[in-house]
């Protein structure tokens, strides 16, 4: 083991800055990377030359053997050695030999919504807006950035902002492990299904109270949702601006969850915009087509309405659909008083994602001159991985769990 990684044992107590934080820096500033992993150290120790195929960082350990009763002052030491890691490029998304993350492992010790939860969601948050950056393609990069990392690493009265940008850009850029994280985050984000067109071009049945995928059993929608579709109907009927005249919008029918709590409330006009042809016929063999005041669009097409609500639960559709595409459209339809509410799936697969992204949507949608608020509500426990192999679990025949969070934040947006 390094000596990096001893230091993050926290064996001697008080946690001093002297004693921790001061050696910390040395050891990166010597060039240790904050990615360094318990498992790199074992295969150098030991000769191994096979790449190791979990990653326990320095970050890891913090958040393993951090203890649950310091005072404020070793609180803030810990703290500002999180920051550092931070700084150099610690990876908030790389995974121990448990598949964690270091937030995960505050979760399992039961520091969610620590102080040191918070340093891991904030770090996610900055990675995942500073990744869209560097996929954008309008942003071009000036001279040659390795130089400028050097230089901006031994400047210490840089600014932290700046200074973190850089170095986690070249982090990103340059780290096999960074890449690897990338990928994980790609993959935890984009649901279960890849692309519109090949969803909409697969087989669908109704079955056992779901809504699937015909050969690949993916769940599209799936009962246990109907508490998170009722506080999304609620939300939609909340800033009625004439109640003789409500129009509300539901873009994804699905299994018609929220389309019936909907109707029970009786809207003016009730647009529903579904794209896939099972969906489709099902929703004319329901007689949905002859409701009185029901319009099913096929495609979103703007009909000079605007709406009291609206809500957005689709599939096979990514984040950056929602960002680019969804939001202009929200923002054109949606009346001044209305409110614009989702089914709120972003990195459910486990709950630091989760939180980044409740981040990331409030920040996305402040571009928009929107606020979004987020009522926390609990999840159905058969949701979660340790009751997959219990006879009342919801993943049972689906392929592929895309839920695990223990909470809900169900969004209301509005306009600011
Ligand atoms: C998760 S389900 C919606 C469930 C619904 N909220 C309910 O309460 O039952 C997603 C639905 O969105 C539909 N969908 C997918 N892509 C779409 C698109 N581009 N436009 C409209 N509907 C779409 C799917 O066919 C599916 O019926």
């Amino acid at each position: 083991m390094s000596d990096l990684h001893e230091l993050c044992y926290f064996k001697n107590r008080p946690i001093t800055r002297e004693e921790y934080l001061v050696p910390l820096k040395a050891y990166l500033k010597a060039g240790i990377p904050a990615t360094y992993t318990t498992e790199e150290a074992y295969n150098y120790e030991h000769g191994v030359e096979k790449e190791a195929e979990s990653n326990t960082t320095p970050m890891h350990l913090i958040c393993e053997h951090v203890p649950k009763d310091l005072n404020e002052e070793e609180e803030s030491v810990v703290l500002e050695m999180m920051e550092q890691l931070w700084l150099n490029g610690a990876g908030w998304c790389l995974l121990n030999d448990k598949q964690e993350t270091p937030a995960c492992v505050l979760l399992r010790r039961g520091l969610h919504g620590s102080k040191y939860w918070d340093s891991c969601v904030d770090s996610g948050v900055r990675a995942e807006v500073l990744l869209r950056k560097l996929n954008d393609p309008n942003v071009e990069f000036l001279d040659d950035p390795a130089d400028e990392f050097s230089e901006v690493a031994e400047e210490d009265d840089v600014p932290e902002l700046v200074d973190e940008t850089k170095l986690s850009t070249e982090q990103n850029k340059e780290s096999g492990e960074a890449a690897k994280a990338v990928e994980i985050v790609q993959e935890m984000y984009n649901g279960p299904a890849g692309a519109t067109d090949t969803y909409l071009n697969t087989e669908l049945e109704y079955k056992n109270g779901a809504l699937v995928t015909k050969e690949g059993a993916d769940g599209v929608m799936m009962q246990w949702e109907d508490e998170l579709m009722k506080a999304g109907s609620e939300s939609l009927f909340k800033s009625i601006e004439d109640p003789n005249d409500i129009n509300i919008l539901n873009i994804g029918f699905g299994m018609g969850i929220i389309d019936t709590m909907i109707q029970e409330k009786r809207p003016t006009k009730h647009y529903i915009c579904e794209a896939h042809p099972d969906v489709l016929r099902k929703m004319k063999e329901e007689g949905w087509y002859e409701k009185p005041g029901v319009v099913v669009l096929e495609d979103l097409l703007t009909k000079g309405v605007f709406f009291d609500g609206i809500y957005y639960d689709t599939f096979s559709e990514h984040y950056e659909d929602m960002v680019n595409d969804l939001f202009d459209v929200v923002v054109g339809l949606l009346k001044p008083t209305g409110v614009f509410s989702f089914f709120n799936g972003l990195g459910a697969d486990r709950l630091v994602c989760y939180e980044v992204y409740k981040k990331v949507v409030d920040l996305d949608l402040s571009n928009y001159g929107m606020s979004v608020e987020f009522k926390t509500m609990k999840a159905p426990v058969t949701t979660l991985q340790e009751n997959d192999d219990s006879p009342d679990s919801v993943w049972k025949d689906i392929k592929r769990a895309y839920w695990r969070c223990p909470l809900y934040y169900h969004p209301e947006v509005r306009f600011m």
